[in-house]
């Protein structure tokens, strides 16, 4: 049978097959094996019901269209799927508090996906003042450099409204951001009633408690399909650099013009990028969000390109303890 992971119910993906049954699933050993695929949600899979068993066996894992990958936190350099096969990223952060560092952080790994973009600033009635809410917008439009930057409120119906109009059906977005920035009452009012739990906000950091669990996809009434990511603490980046080539196109096409080709923008001659910088052109803080976020990703392929180099010097360590 074919169907889709709907959700990860406590680790086991929940399956929804073509005719619309939903069955708890667990890996077949020869998924699991080696190559360590996880389906995850959005991923379509072939699973099956074997006669005495109390859940479904995923036999495959389809090829992905696209997927949202972080650096597993709990692992030196192993990358991890949090979603397959979307069509569109939202990324929130709230207009009040709103972490610049953050959102560049989070649209590296969206662009990465190839999936559309667009950015929701939350939580708008907490802004009573306009020249903040332009200047918050100007902040944030300086670094999506043209993607779509809409601002809502949870009792502003006709923002909702416009987030629907951007998941069409037959479409999938995923929403992203931290915790407590209002995702799960988005989707409620997108959905129309309480299908997500929402955490209360501490009132004296702002700060919300974690309150989305599993990543589910929300079928949304006369529109497509929404996946709430858990408020995710880390985004670590993993093979990043097309994804900061996209969320720093700005900064990469200035370094075209640089008299070097491995110029580091530092105290080079005919630095394009530093000469951008000195007539106003480009922020200081655009190259310093660059060089930080290009510097993790260097990081993080030598390690990766070690722990490689070790696996094949001396096999799979598991592999080599059973033989022994
Ligand atoms: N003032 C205001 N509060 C909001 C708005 N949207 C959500 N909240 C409140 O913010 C708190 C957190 O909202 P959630 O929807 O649970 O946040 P979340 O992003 O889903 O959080 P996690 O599930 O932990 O990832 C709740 O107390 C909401 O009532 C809004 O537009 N304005
Ligand atoms: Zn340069």
């Amino acid at each position: 049978m074919r169907g889709t992971v709907v959700k990860l119910d406590r680790g086991y993906p929940l399956v929804r097959s073509e005719d619309g049954v939903e069955c708890r699933c667990e890996h077949a050993t020869s998924l699991v094996k080696g190559a360590r695929v996880r389906a995850t949600t959005g991923d379509v899979v072939e699973f099956s019901m074997p006669a005495g068993h109390d859940k479904g066996v995923i036999e495959k894992v389809l090829p992905r269209r696209n997927a949202f990958v972080r650096k597993d936190p709990a692992e030196r350099s192993i990358p991890q799927v949090l979603a397959a096969n979307f069509d569109t990223v939202m990324v929130a952060e709230p207009l009040q508090g709103i972490s610049i560092r953050r959102l560049e952080r989070e649209l590296v790994l969206a662009y990465k996906s190839d999936a559309q973009v667009i950015v929701l600033l939350t939580k708008a009635d907490l802004i009573e003042d306009e020249t903040e809410l332009a200047e918050v917008r100007g902040l944030v439009e300086r670094v999506a450099q043209g993607t779509d930057v809409l601002v809502i409120s949870a009792n502003d119906p006709a923002s909702v409204e416009a987030v629907r109009a951007k998941v069409p059906e037959g479409t999938v977005a995923i929403l992203l951001g931290k915790s407590g920035v209002g995702k799960s009452s988005l989707v409620n009012l997108l959905v129309g009633s309480e299908v997500q739990a929402t955490g209360s906000i501490r009132e004296r950091d702002g700060r919300g408690r974690h309150t989305t669990v599993s990543r589910e996809m929300v079928e949304i009434p006369g529109g497509g399909c929404v996946v709430d990511m858990p408020g995710i603490r880390g985004l670590a980046l993993w093979d990043a650099d097309e994804g900061i080539g996209a969320a720093f196109s700005d900064v990469e096409e200035l370094a075209e013009s640089c008299k070097f080709r491995d110029c580091r923008h530092e105290n080079e001659p005919g630095c394009a990028v530093r000469a951008a910088i000195k007539a106003g052109t480009l922020a200081p803080e655009r190259l310093e969000s660059y060089r930080r976020l290009k510097d993790e990703t260097e990081h993080l392929r030598k390690r990766d390109e070690e722990a490689q180099r070790i696996r094949s010097r001396t096999g799979h360590p598991r592999r080599r303890r059973r033989n022994n």
